[in-house]
């Protein structure tokens, strides 16, 4: 079906409430001279106000909405919602005033009432974890697609409802935009929507307000630590997903001790896999029951083939499911499995499930193969890898396929500006570990200086002990990439890691034109389409 997009979410206005229903649930009152003022929506952000809106004015980390209260004035809002500090910033706007001690405590209560609970409406996937959450999603949208669905999707790359496409500004939406989306929804006769869930999302409430039919978990390691005191901290934003307020019933990925974890201290009932053992590349499958860890499912046996793998799922009283990952790498492995479970336990047979994921399309910006390869050209491959352990894990899924063509393995790496400064060298130090040629750049500086996020992160890739990589620093992520794709040469690999499907590069506040995947088709040519990358998977773990 052909797509169509369009650069802001829609949003229709919500059934008018009076300013008096509208405090009373949020356990307040508001005088007799405002209350029959018509709300039709609530907005956190003065600048996307529309006329009759709630303007949430929330304290934030770098200011207060309340001081952009009569901004929203002039763009129609009809009342503002804020906290006692903003009540005073707010005063001279000259608009109705609703205060509460926690303003945004009560958004997403607030917000599924007004638009009538539309994620009651659908059945709802939410999908958590450092990495794998846009693939997993991805994967169940388009299994559910090839099932014949109407589907909407929510994440990092984009949302969309049902066939048209509109660009996301975030991981997870605020409640407000997250309400307004899935009332679209259920207006256009969507069923089933599959959404990330962002520890930043699950932490500042915004899905609150929304119990989702099902809650998955893909992994946990370092990222966000500028956000998270802590990686503890880190975990309890995931594990809150897994609370009967927020779901249903869960699946956890028991592959890492976080998910291992989680799955003791879920507050929900949940089905858990594992996809460890000593399964491994060949042209047979090498069958495995020496897995120790404890888990409802687990891959058995796998057999990786161009552009993906099929593998055999064990579950509960000795059933067996053969199974299809459409898509390259053995991580992949693990999300399949994880869409897979999730369709299953939201009612979804097995033997279905799996052949609709077998169907399920490539991921923008995940392991994507770019460019021509051949005649001299390396294989250039664009993965979205931004954390220690998908840059070590993207690169170990193209390890064996840099062997097989006898060339070097190099990856153009940067590290984001204004995010965990603490996991810059860690992720030099694992392109140092599993590459060749570490090229180190530019990704997103937006505020800092970018020079010293290079620093952190070259330091990382020059401190690896027995490392023999060659590290090399080129601002210019453009000449960056040219330099990978030399330095690769004809037989070898150049892994652009970092930015994936993302459009712009970020610096000082600007965000300039910029696709690694252009650049690479500049350098490279455009072949017929992009196809998945054809990597022969080994063990990559
Ligand atoms: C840490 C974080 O997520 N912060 C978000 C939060 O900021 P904040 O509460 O500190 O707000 P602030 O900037 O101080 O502003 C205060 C209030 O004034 C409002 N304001 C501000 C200026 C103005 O002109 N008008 C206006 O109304 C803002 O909307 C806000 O409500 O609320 C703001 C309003 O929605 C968000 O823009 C901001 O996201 C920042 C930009 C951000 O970069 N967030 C990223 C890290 C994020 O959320 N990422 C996750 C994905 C992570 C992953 O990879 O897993 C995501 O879900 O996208
Ligand atoms: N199950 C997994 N285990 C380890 N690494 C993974 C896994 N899935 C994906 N990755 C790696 O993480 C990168 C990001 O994947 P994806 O976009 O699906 O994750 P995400 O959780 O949505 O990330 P973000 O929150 O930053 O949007 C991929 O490009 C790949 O390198
Ligand atoms: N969702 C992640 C994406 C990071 C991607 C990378 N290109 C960067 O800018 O750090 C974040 O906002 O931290």
């Amino acid at each position: 079906m052909a797509s169509t997009t369009v650069p802001v979410p829609p949003r229709d206005p919500a059934p008018a409430r009076s300013l008096a229903d509208v405090a009373d649930v949020l356990g307040t009152t508001v005088p007799d001279t405002v209350r029959d003022i018509s709300i039709t929506g609530v907005c956190l952000d003065s600048r996307a106000v529309r006329p009759g809106d709630l303007y949430a004015a929330l304290p934030g980390a770098r200011t207060h909405g309340a001081r952009f209260a009569r901004g929203a004035a002039e763009l129609g809002a009809a009342a503002v919602l804020t906290d006692p500090a903003g009540a005073e910033l707010a005063a001279d706007s000259g608009l109705p005033l609703v205060v509460v001690p926690a303003p945004r405590e009560l958004l997403g209560g607030l917000a599924a009432w007004l638009f009538g609970a539309p994620a009651e409406q659908m059945l709802t996937f939410g999908v958590t974890g450092t990495n794998g959450k846009t693939t997993t999603t991805f994967l169940l949208d388009g299994a559910l697609r090839a099932g014949g669905r109407r589907c909407g999707l929510i994440g990092t790359v984009m949302t969309r409802i049902v066939d048209e496409q509109i660009d996301s500004k975030r991981t997870t939406p605020e409640a407000p935009d997250l309400a307004a989306l899935m009332a679209q929804m259920v207006r256009r006769g969507v069923e089933v929507c599959s959404m990330e869930v962002s520890s930043h999302a699950l932490s500042m409430g915004r899905v609150d307000g929304i119990r989702f039919d099902v809650a998955g978990f893909t992994n946990l390691s370092q990222d966000h630590l500028d956000f998270h005191p802590t990686m503890e901290d880190y975990f309890a934003a995931k594990a809150d997903l897994f609370t009967p307020a927020r779901a249903k019933q869960g699946v956890v990925c028991v592959d890492d001790e976080w998910g291992r974890r989680l799955a003791r201290e879920s507050g929900v009932p949940v089905v858990t896999f594992t996809t460890l053992g000593p399964w491994s590349s060949g042209d047979d499958f090498a069958t495995s029951s020496s897995s120790t860890i404890d888990a409802d499912w687990r891959v058995t046996a796998a057999r990786p083939h161009e552009g993906g793998t099929d593998f055999v799922l064990a579950g509960p009283d000795g059933v067996t499911l053969d199974a299809r990952c459409p898509l390259p790498g053995e991580f992949n492995v693990a999300n399949t499995v994880l869409a897979l479970l999730m369709l299953v336990v939201s009612g979804t047979a097995p033997g279905d499930a799996a052949r609709w994921l077998a169907a399920a399309p490539a991921v923008p910006g995940r392991m994507e193969q770019v460019g021509l390869t051949g005649s001299g050209r390396p294989l250039a491959v664009v993965d979205y890898a931004h954390t220690p352990d998908a840059v070590a894990t993207a690169l170990r899924a193209l390890r064996p396929s840099a062997s097989g063509r006898n060339g070097p393995l190099v990856v153009v790496i940067g590290a984001g500006g204004d995010r965990d400064r603490d996991k810059r060298p860690k992720m030099g130090a694992e392109a140092a570990r599993h590459a060749d040629v570490v090229v180190v750049t530019d990704d997103n500086p937006r505020s800092e200086v970018p020079a010293r996020i290079r620093a952190s992160v070259l330091e990382g890739a020059r401190s690896v002990n027995g490392a023999t990589a060659e590290v090399l620093e080129v601002a210019d992520r453009r000449e960056a990439i040219a330099t990978g794709v030399r330095m690769a040469g004809p037989n070898g690999i150049v892994l652009v890691a970092g930015k994936g499907h993302e459009r712009g590069q970020e610096v000082a506040g600007v965000v300039h034109p910029f696709d690694d995947r252009e650049v690479l088709v500049g350098l490279l040519g455009r072949p017929g389409g992009t196809q998945p990358v054809p990597v022969s998977q080994g063990r990559n773990r």
